[in-house]
């Protein structure tokens, strides 16, 4: 199976005041093409700075992290300048994070559109499925900020898969939906992920929602110390 993801030895802390906060110490994982997993741990354990740092948006302070190229080999990051990162996210990866940043002048159609552009794609059929399937084909003329949250959750999903990335990384992608809206997306998305082969890493602290995924990792003092099947849905 393709490997999408690898870190070793991966460390990563943040000064606070006089103090240094050691959040990451000595991460080592692998992703492959089409595994899903959830990511839990407590509060400010790094969740969040380990999903940040495969985005590309936090830099580690030592150990390697290789990330899927567009000729699906396996590339270190370490030399890699924004022109890598920029090719890399919008070839490889999908984000759902909390702040969902759509493109609030545009409407649902225009922002799911703009993201495929980037990458020279056209609005394909398996757009209008991800839009039919999320429940947004009659939204698509509406501006998002118009929108309800969870309703803009459902876009931020829509964007994220609309390229058929070899990656999502989502980060509490349900948390502002109820608890039936939230296993309604949670289905849809393993279901599309499927579709696309994409790989999922998730950060969640619901219990319901990681059931969705594969298997769990237990992030906590800077390392994954647990990891278990779960995949009572698939
Ligand atoms: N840019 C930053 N500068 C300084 N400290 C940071 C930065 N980013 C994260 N931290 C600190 O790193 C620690 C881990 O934060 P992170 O957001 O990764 O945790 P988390 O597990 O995602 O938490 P939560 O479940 O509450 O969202 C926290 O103590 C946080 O304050």
């Amino acid at each position: 199976m393709q490997t999408v993801v690898t870190l070793e030895n991966i460390h990563k802390g943040f000064k606070d005041g006089e103090a240094f906060h050691q959040v990451l110490n000595d991460v080592n994982l692998q992703l492959h093409q089409g595994q899903t997993v959830a990511l839990t741990g407590p509060s400010g354990s790094g969740k969040s700075t380990l999903l940040n740092i495969i985005a590309g948006f936090e830099i580690p302070d030592s150990g390697k992290l290789q990330l899927v190229n567009s000729r699906a080999d396996l590339t270190d990051t370490q030399q890699w300048q924004d022109k890598q990162w920029s090719v890399f996210r919008r070839r490889a990866l999908g984000v759902v994070f909390q702040q969902f940043n759509l493109l609030t002048p545009l409407n649902v159609k225009d922002n799911i559109a703009f993201s495929l552009s980037l990458d020279n794609h056209k609005w394909s059929s398996w757009c209008d499925e991800l839009c039919q399937q999320l429940g947004l084909t009659a939204l698509l003329n509406r501006h998002v900020e118009s929108l309800s949250g969870g309703q803009q959750q459902r876009v931020a999903i829509a964007r994220a898969l609309a390229h058929k990335p070899a990656l999502l990384l989502a980060d509490e992608p349900t948390g502002n939906l109820d608890e039936q809206a939230g296993m309604q997306v949670m289905s849809l998305l393993t279901r599309l992920a499927k579709q696309s082969n994409t790989c999922i890493l998730m950060v969640t602290h619901s219990e319901q929602c990681a059931e969705f995924m594969q298997t769990r990792w237990h992030l906590q003092q800077g390392q994954i110390v647990e990891t278990h099947s779960t995949a009572k849905h698939q």
